[in-house]
């Protein structure tokens, strides 16, 4: 029990509080966002003491001291965002790209050019740790500024054993020094670098044989991640890579099903992934097998958006068929270049259908969950990490509808306001 309160956030108008039981919310346990009218968080050592209804709150505290009060004056607060999948450290950016996507240029043909992520890789193994370190500095400080207080990090662009533990360096480094929590995914089956073009069956070796051991003995990665497409990793090579890491005790990813419908889906559920990405081109029988494997579904719809892809991921029918459904930004420079989750939310409703409630069950808990930290983090419950966002709006919906700005007043980071009137203060 604590002995006193160091911060009591109060005069919340819509409080959500997102408690329930533990685990990914599936179905209408969706849109139960615990919502509480009036409410009071009170926190302690960057942990919640207690969330819910003023009066409840003022009970549990009574006769403790509070250092400090935040009068939300009437507004929405709500567990910090968590934004489950990005490829955060890079080098360079792809914007002279544009004009051939408009061209009508496909993504995957691009990348068969030797751009896309290529172009990256490149820019990525000529920049220094430091270089990377800055520039995702930077990226990490606007989506704290979004909102987000926890993302997850993939490598992926260096494509070779020093090059890949160099981002996952950076990354470690990031978790040390940035307020914003990082969690750490070896992605070393982004693509086929260029000394292995034509020589796939020989990269899956190394990446096997060489990465996935060193990067677990330099304990820099939970997760191992692959990007399961047409013209990249086939279902049997993911499958070889993702049972390789399982081994070594890794949790499971996979960009599944993004543009052919090759069965990533189907390979997410036989080997057990924590979640399968993307899902753009997946087949109900691939989303009732994630269902029955409580495979966690990461939907992307900035990246479709980007892509000018004719349809976007089914997160209606995944939510039908019992698939929990977390949402990204998938941030990278190549086919979602921006670090807003706040624009995940209205592509989320506009182009997947998604309701207010599902969106934020999506960006907190069940996104928590997607990256092994839903007993953590992802609902303001007692003992949970004190992460919540007081937005400067009065109910969900108005989030996603007002698209296109920052709605975001104040941050708290454990307990540690670090963004007030939408000014960073660290
Ligand atoms: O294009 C990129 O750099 C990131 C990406 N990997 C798989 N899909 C997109
Ligand atoms: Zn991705």
């Amino acid at each position: 029990k604590p002995q006193r309160v160091d911060l009591l956030v109060h005069n919340i108008g819509l409080l959500v509080t997102m408690r329930g039981k533990p685990g990914p919310r599936r179905g209408r346990d969706m849109s139960d966002v615990g919502a509480v009218t009036g409410g009071s968080v009170a926190i302690a050592d960057g942990k919640i003491v207690a969330a819910g209804p003023e009066a409840d709150v003022w009970a549990e505290i009574a006769g403790l001291a509070v250092d400090r009060t935040l009068d939300a004056k009437g507004r929405l607060v709500t567990p910090g965002l968590v934004d489950p999948h990005t490829h955060l450290v890079h080098g360079g950016s792809r914007e002279h790209e544009l004009e051939l996507k408009l061209k009508g240029v496909p993504y995957l043909e691009i990348l068969a050019q030797g751009g896309g992520i290529l172009s990256t890789v490149r820019a990525t193994r000529a920049a220094s740790e430091n270089e990377l370190y800055e520039k995702a500095w930077k990226s990490l400080n606007i989506m704290m500024l979004y909102g987000t207080t926890t993302v997850e990090a993939k490598s992926g662009y260096g494509l070779a054993l020093e090059d890949e533990l160099k981002q996952l360096r950076v990354i470690k480094r990031l978790n040390e020094t940035h307020p914003v929590d990082l969690v750490s995914t070896f992605m070393g089956a982004h693509a086929v670098p260029p000394e292995y073009k034509g020589r796939s069956g020989e990269y899956v070796k190394l990446v096997i044989d060489e990465m996935l051991p060193e990067v677990k003995r330099q304990g820099l990665a939970e997760f191992c991640d692959v990007f399961c497409e047409h013209g990249v990793f086939t279902v049997d090579e993911s499958r070889e890579i993702l049972a390789a890491a399982k081994e070594l005790g890794f949790g499971l990813k996979l960009h599944a099903d993004e543009i052919e419908p090759l069965g990533g889906a189907q390979l997410a559920a036989e080997l057990g992934c924590i979640s399968a990405e993307h899902l753009l081109a997946t087949t109900d029988e691939g989303l009732k097998a994630m269902s029955d494997a409580s495979v966690i579904a990461v939907c992307l719809p900035a990246t479709s958006f980007n892509l000018r892809a004719k349809s976007h991921a089914r997160a209606r029918d995944m939510i039908e068929l019992g698939v929990p459904v977390a949402l990204s930004t998938d941030y990278n420079p190549g086919s979602s270049p921006t670090e807003s989750l706040q624009l995940v939310m209205t592509l989320a409703c506009l182009h997947l259908g998604m309701t207010p409630e599902e969106v934020i069950t999506g960006m907190t808990m069940n996104a928590a969950c997607a990256i092994g930290r839903g007993d953590v983090i992802g609902s303001l419950e007692p003992g949970k990490q004190a992460d919540l966002v007081l937005f400067d709006a009065t109910n969900l919906a108005y989030l996603p509808y007002h698209f296109g700005i920052n709605h975001v007043d104040t941050v708290i980071k454990k307990g540690r306001i670090v963004v007030a009137d939408g000014q960073l203060t660290v």
